[in-house]
């Protein structure tokens, strides 16, 4: 069977309050970004023993730490499975607060539900997703949500965006998650997530705000000045996403603009 784990934005990223298990409290509202995608592929395998490899960027870290094989051996936990090959395609840039990781891992969970008919139930692969990253459960569903807790508690939102275009621009910048985390002062705000948003989008460049970004953005100011240069092509809004290093900008046309040749940019209608 073949999957497509997709990349997701998040729209506004309040962190409210520190846990006492070390994690973060948030309030974000996860979209997903269905053209930017990597391609996973399990087959059983005629060896005795699993087979993991992968194209497309290359991972950082040893291939045993990906977190597809630690979907795959929580799967194991609860039902006996043949030895696979697996292969992964890499396309959605890591690092960059896109979530590709994440997705790949809940993909894999969605994937050997299906292949080997294990009928696990929607919440139950999202309590196991949420084992393996705060990002994982979003996937499991996969379609626009108000997230609170650890990113996984949602609520339904109602949220179109469709028409709009959607530009996202990576920089060859890696933000490490924790450390990112590590220099934010969490903030309670007045005003929720989804009474900002229920405002018009040309209200959110005013008030819906990315908590990670002053920080990353004074680590950083190159990731700062991709936000200002896609106001100045006319964003409706332009924020980061996650904790960087990716920014993306809401368009009503389709953006034409040139970006340095080591950015990697995707654009797409929504
Ligand atoms: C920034 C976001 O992308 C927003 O969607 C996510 O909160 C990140 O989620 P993620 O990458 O899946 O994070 P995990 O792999 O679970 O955690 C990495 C590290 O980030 C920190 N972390 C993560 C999520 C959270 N709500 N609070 C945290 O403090 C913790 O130090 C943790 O050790
Ligand atoms: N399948 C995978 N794809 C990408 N990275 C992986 C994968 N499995 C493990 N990793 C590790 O996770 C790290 C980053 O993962 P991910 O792509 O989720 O980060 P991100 O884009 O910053 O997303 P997030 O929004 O979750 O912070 C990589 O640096 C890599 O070491």
């Amino acid at each position: 069977m073949i999957v497509f784990p997709n990349a997701k934005i998040n729209l506004g990223l309040l962190v409210t309050s520190k846990r006492p298990d070390g994690y973060h409290n948030i309030e974000t509202i996860f979209h997903p970004v269905h053209q930017l995608c990597d391609i996973l592929e399990v087959i059983d395998n005629d060896e005795k023993e699993d087979v993991f490899s992968t194209s497309g960027l290359v991972i950082d870290g040893p291939a045993s730490d990906n977190l597809i094989l630690k979907a795959l051996a929580l799967i194991r936990e609860c039902a006996p499975l043949p030895p696979l090959k697996i292969h992964l395609h890499k396309k959605i840039p890591f690092g960059a607060g896109l979530g590709g990781g994440s997705a790949d891992a809940s993909f894999m969970l969605k994937l050997l539900n299906e292949q080997y008919h294990l009928n696990l139930s929607t919440r139950t692969l999202e309590l196991m997703a949420a084992r393996l990253g705060a990002d994982c459960p979003v996937f499991i569903e996969n379609k626009p949500v108000l997230a609170r807790g650890i990113g996984n508690e949602f609520s339904p939102i109602n949220l179109s965006l469709s028409h709009l275009w959607l530009q996202i621009v990576i920089p060859p910048i890696h933000v490490p998650t924790a450390h990112a985390y590590s220099n934010i002062s969490p903030f309670q705000p007045e005003s929720s997530l989804e009474d900002l948003l229920s405002r018009p989008i040309e209200n959110w460049k005013a008030t819906l705000k990315n908590d990670f970004e002053s920080s990353v953005f004074e680590r950083y100011p190159e990731i700062m000045a991709i936000k200002e240069h896609l106001y100045n092509q006319g964003a409706l809004y332009a924020a980061m996403s996650g904790s960087g290093s990716a920014v993306f900008g809401l368009f009503k046309n389709k953006p034409e603009t040139e970006w340095a040749d080591n950015y990697v940019i995707h654009t797409e209608q929504l």
